[in-house]
């Protein structure tokens, strides 16, 4: 199967396994988080799911979603209240112990708020995104305050991480995130743990987050190429 089909076919298995009726749910970014909206937003004109209320995580999930016609909710309305029974995302790496790396998308801290205040919190991914450890492969996106980006660079430096700063298509200079911030796109000299990593990365005054998730259990979906898909959950 081709990837385009893996994301396809792992995302509906996330729909259809965790979504029922009457839940608020969370609605991830990037190319396989969009086939789950494209899922929830076909079980609702069908009647297979109803009273569906979603949160989104990113201005682009924001304008597919409404597009659909998905019931759409900020995380602070009363019926939200801060928490969704399931939120469903993309991931750019899985550890074999499952720490994430998130924010290959710049959506990382709209990911985050929303993943951590699920009940489930269910990750779709195809095989390629697994790897035994974290930090030296994908880059890990830290969202930063522009004013505190020499402040954040002096830090990352101190502690031996390469970085850059991403930089957009179809605008000249950096990406700017949906909350007006940039991103440092930071590698280690080797792995590191996930959990300590992303406390002492969001204790440098400046970050307003950064793409770890690992304070989180989440339940991962693998599509394999054979079009098998896999749940992995401690
Ligand atoms: O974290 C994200 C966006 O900020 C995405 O979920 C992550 O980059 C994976 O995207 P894709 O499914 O397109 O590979």
């Amino acid at each position: 199967m081709t990837k385009d089909e893996l994301k396809k076919i792992v995302a509906y298995e996330a729909v259809d396994k965790f979504v029922k009726s009457g839940q608020k749910i969370g609605l991830g970014t990037g190319s396989t988080a969009i086939w789950a909206i494209r899922r929830v937003a076909e079980h609702l004109k069908s009647g297979k799911l109803k009273n569906i209320l979603a949160v989104t995580t990113s201005l682009e999930t924001e304008i597919e979603a409404e597009r659909l016609g998905i019931p759409l909710r900020s995380l602070n309305s009363n019926d939200i209240n801060g928490h969704v029974d399931v939120a469903i995302d993309g991931a750019d790496e899985v550890s074999s112990c499952l720490s994430l790396v998130k924010g290959g998308g710049a959506a990382l801290f709209m990911e985050k708020l929303v993943a951590y205040n699920a009940d489930k919190f269910v990750v779709v991914v195809d095989e390629s995104k697994l790897v035994p450890s974290i930090g030296t492969g994908f880059p890990v996106p830290v969202e930063v305050v522009p004013v505190a980006r020499a402040v954040v660079a002096r830090r990352l430096k101190s502690m031996r991480a390469d970085f850059t700063i991403r930089v957009g298509t179809g605008k000249c200079g950096p990406v700017i995130t949906d909350n007006g911030n940039i991103i440092f796109d930071v590698l280690f000299k080797t792995p590191v743990d996930g959990p300590d990593m992303e406390r002492l990365i969001n204790s440098i005054p400046g970050v307003y987050e950064n793409g770890f998730f690992s304070l989180v259990r989440p339940i991962v979906l693998v599509a394999k190429s054979d079009g098998a898909i896999e749940h992995l959950s401690d």
